[in-house]
């Protein structure tokens, strides 16, 4: 399909789908032809599925169409008792009686049957009653169900679909939001829940952003065994009254992308899907359920589930959940280019309009192959088709809501609508509850939330209890001592008292025995009377086991605040010794930290001293290495040899070669210590190796060969005495020179000199350079004689 024009490329589908089914008689507004009404009525005579509806509205012409260049012309005629709509050309001539046949001859003119037409004088009320409102209802039922506004910009889909918020030009959004709570507000079936929540998308040059997030931009769609086709990272807000979603509505209006066209003022630029989901819990008992749909419910109320000898209680309560979608659409309005005059962003929006209502038009296309083959639907050819491909086709249950103009300048639009709609009718979809059989609900997650809070809260109550029931013992303890420490304080005044009345006692008895002394009965003392004495021996008994009685009570009282008070004490000891010990743990375990750390330190500071300490070792052994062996090379060269250099060297310097046996030794025992990028191995071993053992190396190794190599340090021997003669041959013919040839050289230059002018000759430079030439060849010399002396004598 070359055309990105959804009107011309409908009617490329119509007559590509009529040749197919072999239905020439189909109308085609591009070619002309016409054909008559009562022929085009008859051959889409078809009745629609019930589960997908198509209706059509014809808007009020507006303000510009009726003040126009030209007069406004009428072209839609409603039957709304046949549910037909017949639109034509000349639909004034019909109108005052014409056979629409005749008209049909010269105008182009067509009708179609809808599920229900509405005219240009229909109320909002009317149109949702009628067409609108039996799909949002199925919701409640746990259906999916769509409502989508189709038809050219300017016809009215967005003030069918949203109106006025309030008063009778209210569209279906609000008046489906309405009826939505006042259905959850009146079903007062005991244990039905419901769960409301909403979202709003738009798709704007096939880029889906959530309405009610603006910072989720570019979502992409989804689709999941469980969910169906949905779209992944849509806000979903949980509403509780109507109000909350009109503000929801209203923050995402503020995002929706409209602009003004030729056509419209205030004309949509995306495709806006609001969709409300509605979940719905009932509670049945398993009787009345169908076992396959209902899922066992406890713990939501008391009594529920609950089970006796196995059996359910009362009839087992089940939970049924069922999740109903509504997806209220409002698609952005299509325009031909050319007419509208859009360029720039305006003509990008058009284009990507057209081309996604093209896409609608193919899958609804597709969808109604007469063939009935349905092999391909390509929901996937933009977002919109696939975002409704539930709704088209699928399990929903959908009325499409087309909008025409009845002007005549918007005709060939207006009869591409109706076409569209018309074949739209053959959609049939499959509409099926939604049951919740795998507790996927977000309403089953807020129960098992709730329940899990309950239970929380009631453990927590348990526990406030708890620490009621402790404070209240704690305080009775607390009394208890009090009343305790009252009783010893009354049982001190007590025994204080009863001293004080011992006391008083024996003072009165003394004072009665003095008196008593003093009176005498029939010549005797009255003491003296047995009466007297009986009486008083019974009642100082008496008092004596009384007071043996209380002194016993106070006594045990005594011990008892005693054992009470050392328990205590004991306590209080021991709290005070657990707490000095963990005082001391603690005082020493913050020492141990300290000293840990300290140690840590100390540890880190010396592994860095030690790690340079290595590192100079390793270069000061590499430097070590470099000099001996250029030592050894140079003693081996040079035809002097210095004998506190070759001592130094030791058995370094010894050997027939420059790099004779002892320095190869050394040199190869060295080299063992290097790997093979010439890195030192292990520099300690390195510093002991080169710093005294290499001589002694050396030695070693010529002892090894000494019994073996014997010869060979003869023929060296032989070859070194050799060698030394020819040196000392060569120092006698050099001292020779030295002394005949450069000492005459000298005086000669000496008389040079002395021949110069004056000037030159007291050139403090030139003397001084003749007389330390004279002086270094006088030294050779020397150096020469000795070194010849030594050479001969130890050869
Ligand atoms: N049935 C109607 N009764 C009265 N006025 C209507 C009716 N339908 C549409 N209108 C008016 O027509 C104009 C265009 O309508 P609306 O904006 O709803 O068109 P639209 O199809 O949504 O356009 P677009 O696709 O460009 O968004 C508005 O001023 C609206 O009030």
């Amino acid at each position: 399909m070359g055309s990105s024009d959804p009107w011309e490329q409908l009617s490329a589908l119509e007559k590509k789908a009529s040749k197919r089914a072999g239905d020439e008689r189909l109308p085609s507004v591009e070619n002309g032809s016409a054909c008559a009404a009562s022929e085009v009525s008859t051959s889409y005579n078809g009745e629609s599925g019930e589960n997908f509806q198509v209706v059509i509205r014809v808007r009020p012409p507006l303000q510009r169409e009726l003040e126009g260049y030209q007069p406004f012309r009428n072209t839609a005629l409603v039957d709304p008792g046949q549910r037909k709509l017949t639109v034509s050309e000349n639909a004034q001539s019909i109108q005052n009686g014409a056979n629409p046949s005749d008209i049909a001859l010269a105008y182009a003119t067509y009708s179609f049957t809808f599920d229900w037409v509405y005219g240009p004088d229909s109320f909002q009320s009317e149109v949702y009653d009628k067409s609108a409102k039996g799909t949002v209802l199925s919701t409640l039922q746990g259906y999916n169900a769509a409502i989508i506004a189709y038809g050219q910009t300017g016809t009215g889909k967005t003030f069918t679909m949203e109106g006025e918020r309030e008063g009778p030009q209210r569209g279906i959004i609000p008046r489906a939001v309405e009826d939505i709570f006042t259905c959850i507000e009146s079903d007062t079936a005991t244990g039905s829940k419901y769960l409301v929540r909403a979202s709003y998308l738009q798709i704007y040059n096939e880029v889906i952003s959530d309405l009610l997030k603006p910072e989720r931009h570019n979502l992409t769609i989804k689709e999941d065994k469980k969910r169906g086709v949905f779209v992944d990272g849509l806000s979903e807000w949980v509403v509780r009254s109507p109000q909350e979603v009109y503000g929801l509505l209203e923050r995402g209006a503020m995002q929706r992308a409209t602009g003004t066209t030729k056509m419209n003022e205030l004309s949509s630029r995306s495709h806006a899907v609001f969709i409300i989901i509605i979940e719905k819990s009932t509670v049945t008992s398993r009787q009345e359920a169908d076992g396959d749909e209902m899922e066992q419910f406890r713990g939501l109320a008391p009594g529920m589930g609950r089970m006796e000898n196995g059996q359910p209680a009362g009839g087992e309560m089940m939970q049924c959940v069922k999740v109903g979608k509504l997806n209220l659409v409002d698609l952005a309005g299509s325009e031909r280019v050319h007419i509208t005059g859009a360029t720039g962003k305006r003509l990008e929006e058009s284009k990507k309009i057209n081309q996604s209502l093209s896409c609608l038009g193919n899958v609804i296309a597709a969808l109604t192959d007469s063939r009935g083959l349905r092999t391909h639907v390509p929901y996937r050819d933009s977002k919109l088709t696939r975002i409704l491909e539930d709704s088209l086709g699928g399990n929903c249950k959908t009325t499409m809501m087309a909008t025409v103009s009845p002007a005549l300048e918007a005709f060939p639009e207006t009869v591409s609508t109706l076409k569209f709609a018309h074949r739209a009718k053959s959609v049939r979809n499959t509409a099926h509850v939604n049951e919740d059989a795998d507790q996927r609900t977000l309403l089953r997650k807020y129960e098992q939330e709730l329940r899990k809070l309950r239970a929380e809260l009631q453990m927590r109550q348990r526990e406030v209890v708890d620490k009621r029931h402790l404070l209240a013992v704690e305080e009775q303890k607390r009394r208890a001592e009090a009343d305790k420490l009252a009783a010893i304080t009354a049982l001190e005044q007590r025994s204080r008292e009863f001293m004080r009345e011992k006391e008083e006692k024996r003072r009165l008895e003394t004072r009665i025995a003095n008196m008593q002394s003093q009176l005498l009965i029939g010549g005797s003392k009255l003491e003296d009377t047995p009466v007297f004495r009986t009486l008083l021996a019974r009642e100082q008994r008496r008092m004596r086991g009384e007071y043996e009685i209380r002194l016993r009570e106070l006594e045990r009282e005594r011990i008892h605040a005693e054992q009470d008070k050392a328990q205590v004490d004991r306590y209080k000891g021991l709290l005070v010794k657990q707490r000095d010990i963990m005082t001391g743990l603690t005082g020493r375990l913050n020492e141990r930290d300290e000293q840990i750390l300290r140690l840590q330190e100390e540890l880190e500071a010396y592994d860095s001293h030690q790690k340079r300490l290595e590192d100079a070792l390793d270069s000061r052994t590499a430097e070590l290495i470099a000099l001996r062996k250029a030592a050894v090379e140079h003693t081996a060269a040079s035809p002097i040899k210095s004998a506190p250099l070759q001592s130094a060297l030791g058995a370094w310097a010894s050997g027939p070669s420059p790099l004779g046996r002892g320095s190869s030794a050394i040199l190869s025992s060295s080299s063992k210590l290097l790997d093979t990028n010439g890195m030192v191995n292990h520099p300690a071993a390195l510093l002991s190796s080169t710093s005294s053992d290499f001589s002694d190396m050396a030695l070693l190794e010529r002892r090894r060969s000494s019994g073996t190599a014997a010869s060979m340090i003869e023929t060296e021997l032989g070859a070194l005495r050799e060698q030394s003669l020819t040196h000392v041959k060569e120092r006698v013919a050099l001292k020779a020179i030295l002394d005949d040839k450069v000492r005459a050289l000298i005086s000669d230059i000496g008389q040079s000199v002395a021949e110069l002018p004056i000037e030159v000759r007291q050139h403090p430079k030139l003397l001084r350079q003749v007389l330390a030439l004279d002086k270094l060849v006088a030294a050779t010399v020397k150096a020469l004689s000795s070194a010849s002396a030594n050479a001969v004598h130890s050869s």
